[in-house]
């Protein structure tokens, strides 16, 4: 029997509030393969960040929990790289300085001091820095800045990349190219990515399955969409592609008719509790 690379099995996350326990997450289960490239999607607030920081041991799952390689996931790990919506650099480093940080935390030990410089150089070069490495955060756009984020993440050789919002700060030109850019470092490393998006078409473009979560509170895997769409992928050539039209709207269906939904019937419902409400009518509103 083949073992999941990653898995998330009964994740409930509640955080204590001065109201009580708020369960943001609730029964959480998910089967991530080696090499698979997901994207959770859902309304904001749902939950993604909490599950993304489960996975990268920033925070512990009050029920249920993670395991990565047959091993338990319960504090940060360099074989889980995050990257941040905001790139997160050291601004008094140089960009190859702050490569360099990530690289000696976890290869002071095994590689030499040339390979260390040649393995820095060679993850600049993957996301076209190498030509600024000597500039500090300050002097380069945000997309530039977002690129030296990512060669640091992929310079630490992670198994899992996870990444929150990486392109949702730059604008759509910088995003297209830099989408582009992973896809291309993906099929090149094999890496297993995790990635939380807003954008339907940057989902479907990337993903091999896209995750919908339910609305919180209690949010959950509402529906698990498996992309089949061959790799390489162009975007010009798929914007007409039947399949990747079908896909984009089932995304689109899910978040902006079952999910709003839901989202519109529950206040009614509550209120219509309190007289001792029948379920009868928020079923007809959820179907139609
Ligand atoms: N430390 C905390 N204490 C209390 N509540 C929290 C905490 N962290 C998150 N939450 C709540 O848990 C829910 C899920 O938050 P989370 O940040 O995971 O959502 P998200 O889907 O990533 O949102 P967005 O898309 O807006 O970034 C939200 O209601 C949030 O307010």
């Amino acid at each position: 029997m083949t073992r999941s690379h990653l898995e998330l099995t009964g994740v409930e996350m509640a955080f204590d509030t001065p109201k009580g326990a708020f369960v943001a997450l609730d029964n959480v289960n998910l089967k991530i393969k080696k090499g698979e490239f997901v994207s959770l999607i859902g309304h904001s607030g749902c939950g993604k960040s909490t599950v993304l920081n489960i996975v990268a041991g920033l925070l512990q799952a009050t029920k249920g929990g993670c395991v990565l390689d047959g091993h338990e996931v319960n504090s940060p790990g360099p074989e889980r790289a995050v990257v941040f919506q905001h790139h997160a650099l050291m601004p008094w480093l140089t960009v190859y300085e702050n490569v360099e940080l990530a690289v000696q935390q976890v290869f002071r030990k095994t590689m030499s001091k040339t390979e260390r410089r040649d393995w820095i150089h060679h993850n600049l070069e993957l996301v076209n820095m190498a030509h600024a490495a000597s500039k500090r955060p300050g002097e380069i756009s945000g997309g530039m800045a977002q690129r030296v984020g990512i060669a640091r993440a992929l310079a630490m050789k992670p198994s899992v990349l996870l990444m929150d919002e990486p392109f949702g700060a730059l604008d759509a030109l910088t995003r297209a190219h830099l989408q582009d850019s992973l896809m291309d470092i993906q099929q090149e490393l094999n890496n297993t990515v995790i990635m939380i998006t807003h954008d339907v078409d940057e989902a479907v473009l990337l993903s091999d399955r896209i995750i919908m979560m339910t609305n919180g509170p209690a949010a959950t895997v509402g529906e698990d969409l498996r992309i089949e769409l061959p790799r390489p992928r162009n975007r010009v050539t798929l914007a007409d592609d039947p399949a990747y039209v079908h896909y984009r709207q089932e995304v689109l269906k899910f978040l902006y008719e079952k999910q709003r939904k839901l989202e519109n019937i529950a206040p009614r419902r509550t209120a219509r509790q309190a007289e001792s409400d029948t379920d009868a009518e928020p079923a007809k509103a959820a179907r139609a």
